[in-house]
């Protein structure tokens, strides 16, 4: 760890803030004897109790495959804890703002640790009873006071509602520390520069579109990074976003809108086009919960080809391949087009990519 060139994200930020870190490098280098501290198979062999090595599969510190192998060849029992990573063992982040998406953050945080313990997240909500479920169900410690979640925290997530965002940022101006604290907001329509204007100069910030699939792992995020972040910035977000599903990457902050009326408004209009099969179903003589389940299947199933691990299908190449020739699925596409779904659903995501501009301004 401390020789290693970095080749991934998570290990330039390792890096940059341990191998690279004066204390870190006196201490290991000069006060640590390697050969008093190292733990040889022989000696666990002769050991009285019975050993067994777990690793994370995706540890940043740690090379697995490569001491799993010499382990297994020395006959020691080892276990690889599949997408496990090294946590984010030191970084304390702040939730301003404690409702939907938070709770959906920390509970992944958490479940796929991310963090090592609930302790490294706090949150703070104006509304006590959000505070309370927040509390009670991720056993996460909450307050009413922004500021004092500012000051417990290095990483702050802003989760309120776009309106709420300048009296938030007006209240933790001035515990907010430039050089100390990066602000994640994923307030939509707000822009990294009206935010930097309302902290203390060279703040750090980004600004994040995630979705609120991160309830179920499965949200697809994209970024945009304010004037003063940094590489390292970057890459604790990507690790945060990745692990309520994927993190698409950094974007243009003049797409972001588009991001946020595509991907982050996405699952109203998939829920909407779900509903209307599904009463579709009904109308044709299905019951309610069966036409449901069918509608909802058949859109995870549909994505799933779409997405396609090996062999992804393009959709139009998906259409025709569920279109035979003077079928029943020909006759159900000509009504869409009738109907004008194509142009009506990019309309959809045209006026929401609008609504984000106003919000901007
Ligand atoms: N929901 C979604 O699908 C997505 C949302 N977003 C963005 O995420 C952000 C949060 O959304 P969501 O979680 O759905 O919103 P919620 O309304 O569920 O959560 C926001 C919480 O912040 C509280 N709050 C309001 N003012 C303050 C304040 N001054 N200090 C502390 N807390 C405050 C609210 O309390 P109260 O209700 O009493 O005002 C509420 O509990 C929004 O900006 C949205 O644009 C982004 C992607 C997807
Ligand atoms: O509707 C909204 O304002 C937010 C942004 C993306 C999803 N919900």
């Amino acid at each position: 760890m401390l020789y290693r060139q970095p080749s991934s994200p998570n290990q330039l930020l390792l890096h940059t803030s341990c191998a690279e870190d004066l204390y870190s490098i006196y201490h290991l280098q000069r006060h640590l004897c390697w050969y008093e501290s190292i733990l040889w198979p022989e000696d666990m062999k002769q050991s009285h109790g019975r050993i067994h090595v777990f690793f994370s599969e995706d540890d940043d510190i740690v090379p697995t495959s490569f001491i799993n192998d010499y382990l297994e060849k020395s006959n020691i029992d080892t276990t690889v804890l599949s997408d496990f990573k090294h946590v984010l063992s030191n970084l304390k982040i702040g939730l301003l703002g404690a409702g939907r998406m938070s709770q959906a953050l920390a509970r992944s945080l958490i479940e796929r640790n991310v963090v090592s313990s609930k302790d490294q997240i706090m949150a703070s909500d104006v509304d006590e009873n959000q505070r309370n479920i927040v509390a009670s169900q991720l056993g996460i410690v909450t307050t009413a006071d922004n500021r004092e979640v500012v000051k417990e925290s290095d990483l702050l997530i802003l989760a309120v509602k776009p309106k709420d965002v300048e009296s938030v940022l007006k209240t933790i101006r001035e515990p907010l520390l430039p050089h100390y604290h990066l602000l994640v907001s994923i307030a939509a329509g707000i822009r990294t520069t009206t935010i930097e204007q309302l902290l203390k100069p060279n703040s750090r910030v980004i600004r994040v579109m995630p979705n609120v699939a991160c309830l179920v792992n499965a949200s697809c995020s994209v970024y945009s990074s304010g004037k003063f972040a940094t590489t390292d910035d970057r890459s604790v977000v990507n690790t945060i976003f990745s692990s309520i599903g994927s993190c698409e990457g950094e974007i243009d902050e003049n797409l972001l809108n588009a991001v946020t009326a595509l991907s982050g408004s996405g699952p109203a209009y998939f829920s909407v086009l779900v509903e209307a099969l599904a009463d579709g179903g009904v109308k044709s003589g299905l019951s309610r919960s069966m036409a449901l389940t069918l509608a909802i299947k058949t859109m995870l199933g549909t994505a799933q080809l779409l997405l396609g691990k090996e062999q992804p299908f393009h959709p139009s190449q998906l259409k025709d391949a569920v279109a035979s020739p003077g079928g029943t699925t020909i006759y159900g596409l000509e009504m869409m087009e009738k109907a004008g779904i194509r142009a009506a659903l990019m309309e959809t995501v045209t006026a929401a990519t609008n609504r984000a501009a106003q919000l901007e301004s």
